[in-house]
């Protein structure tokens, strides 16, 4: 059966894949392909979303591909790049904005009777990424909709199924963004919501059955939903040759190893447990920049499953858990444009000496799509519902050097905090909480006398898939309490702040 399609064109955005999982919500299927390689076929697709850049339209390297093949003749939505792209080529006018324009805004204005903005009101949230501003409508442009700082916050060209936005739909901050690409998608491209995946499990296993055959697999455990989801579906398609490694870089939280162990007994996965945690600490002895101790992890974690691989013998592929976002964050996906934003221990490569092949299964999806798949596996609800927690641990929490002084306060200090939302009830309501050590000291007065500590940063945020993440309005009563007890109980801490920034311009971890 021929499905309708849409085309994505990537100009580097940080969220394009977003778009096509937004997308692939509306049982629609799409495409994505770098701007600079327009499929020839452009008229098999049923519609066109641009993709928002880090590149600036000002620039004189700014990406300008001839859409000619596309405008006038498909559907097209312009996302934040795509939109000022539109404005600055075609008789508007883009410039650096006054104010930088980050994270949420709403509608203060929005053009009545337009399909596209249908079901969406005056008010509505959306979510704002940009410096450069668009000035002046392009050509035959017509405003429809502003938020208070930004005024042709949409707009759409008259005569033409062209649209174009600041903001960014895709995101989950944007409340009412899927029902925007719905209405242009469905009400206004006529694309045919007919796509529903098979069943991923199925579709999954056959493919990892047929990729490795009897070969043996080595596949790094954390702990974590990515990487047990991840171990369920091989386990599924090779039994017995799936070995799994769960490994303690000295780096996890407090009594983290002895407990996972335990947790996965029952689950028929054969767990090996190795503690290599002297091993990570030397690598990252005397190292504070944030890029070389991701590195360092990264590179230590690839020795100890190359050793263990060898002491298995004749294993021949190494899985991981990654999922989209440490992917998209570390590299570009598509061979596109997108900007490093830091790099995620478990992505860049395997290192020349080691001869084991990747298989990753769930390098296209979503947090949240992850959670589903384990579900429809019939996985423990308490192990799907953890909170993520970074292959690099506490060490991108302990911002600068790491010592395992600092390890031991940063563990005392993220116990306090983690069993605290436990006992408050309030663990399920974030998606992702812990504490930052901050390399700095303030004086203090305890018991009457002069302290001189570390102060600790409380984080918490909501979000879907960790793209994009607002932190949590805590109650004051649960900080208070938090930060009494973790100033008396964790010595060498008398200053606790909360993390009040959102993702973006922020990130979740600090490093
Ligand atoms: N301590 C560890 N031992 C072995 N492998 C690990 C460890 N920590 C991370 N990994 C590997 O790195 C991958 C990425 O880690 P990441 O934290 O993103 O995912 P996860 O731990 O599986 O899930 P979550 O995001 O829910 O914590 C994991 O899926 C796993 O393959
Ligand atoms: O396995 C991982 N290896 C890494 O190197 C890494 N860096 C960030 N994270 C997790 O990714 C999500 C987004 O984090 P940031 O907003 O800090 O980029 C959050 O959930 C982070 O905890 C990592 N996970
Ligand atoms: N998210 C975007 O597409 C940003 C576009 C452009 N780089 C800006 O900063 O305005
Ligand atoms: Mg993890």
């Amino acid at each position: 059966m021929q499905h309708d399609k849409v085309l994505i064109l990537d100009f580097g955005s940080q969220y394009t894949q977003l778009i096509a999982r937004r997308v692939r919500e509306l049982n629609i299927y799409s495409e994505i392909h770098p701007f600079n390689k327009i499929p020839k076929n452009v008229s098999d697709y049923k519609a066109v979303i641009l993709s928002g850049s880090p590149m600036s339209v000002r620039s004189d390297e700014a990406f300008h591909p001839d859409l000619s093949a596309i405008r006038t003749k498909k559907p097209m939505l312009a996302v934040c790049y795509g939109a000022q792209y539109l404005a600055h080529f075609s008789g508007g006018e883009v410039a650096p904005s006054n104010t930088r324009e980050y994270g949420r805004a709403n509608l203060s204005f929005v053009k009545g009777g337009e399909t596209f903005f249908k079901n969406i009101e005056k008010g509505s949230q959306v979510w704002m990424s940009h410096s450069d501003t668009i000035k002046s409508l392009p050509e035959n442009g017509v405003l429809l909709a502003s938020t208070e700082d930004v005024q042709n916050a949409a707009y759409k060209i008259e005569g033409e199924e062209t649209y174009a936005i600041q903001f960014h739909p895709e995101v989950y901050h944007s409340t009412d963004g899927k029902q925007l690409l719905e209405n242009f998608l469905i009400h206004i491209a006529k694309v045919n919501p007919d796509w529903t995946p098979d069943s991923f499990v199925e579709e999954t296993v056959d493919k990892l059955k047929a990729q490795i055959g009897n070969d043996k697999v080595v596949l790094g455990l954390s702990g974590g939903v990515d990487s047990s989801v991840a171990a369920m579906l091989l386990h599924k398609a090779i039994g017995e040759n799936l070995y799994c490694i769960f490994v303690n870089n000295g780096l996890l939280r407090k009594n983290e190893f002895t407990d996972v162990l335990e947790q996965y007994k029952g689950m028929g996965l054969n767990v090996k447990g190795v503690d290599a945690s002297a091993r990570f600490l030397d690598a990252l002895a005397g190292l504070s920049d944030p890029e070389l101790k991701r590195k360092a992890i990264g590179r230590v974690f690839i020795e100890v499953f190359d050793d263990e691989a060898h002491q298995i013998q004749d294993v021949k592929w190494l899985a991981q858990g990654t999922i989209y976002p440490d992917v998209i964050e570390s590299v570009s996906a598509t061979g596109g444009p997108s900007a490093t934003i830091k790099s995620h221990h478990n992505v860049g490569g395997l290192p020349d000496f080691m001869k084991l092949k990747i298989v990753e299964p769930l390098k296209a999806l979503f947090k949240d799509e992850v959670r589903r798949v384990g579900a429809s596996m019939g996985m423990d609800k308490a192990l799907l519902g953890r909170h993520p927690f970074p292959g690099p641990g506490l060490a991108i929490r302990i911002l600068g050097d790491i010592t395992p002084e600092k390890v031991r306060i940063l563990q005392e200090v993220d116990a306090v905090f983690i069993n605290g939302l436990k006992k408050a009830g309030l663990y399920d309501k974030v998606w992702q909480a812990g504490a930052i050590l901050l390399p700095v000291n303030s004086v203090g007065v305890m018991g009457d006398e002069r302290t001189y500590e570390k102060c600790v940063a409380l984080r918490a945020v909501e979000s879907t898939d960790g793209m994009t993440a607002d932190w949590v309005n805590l109650p004051y009563e649960f900080l208070q309490k938090t930060s009494n007890d973790i100033i008396n109980k964790v010595k060498g801490v008398n200053r606790v702040v909360y993390d009040i920034s959102s993702k973006p311009p922020a990130t979740i971890e600090w490093e």
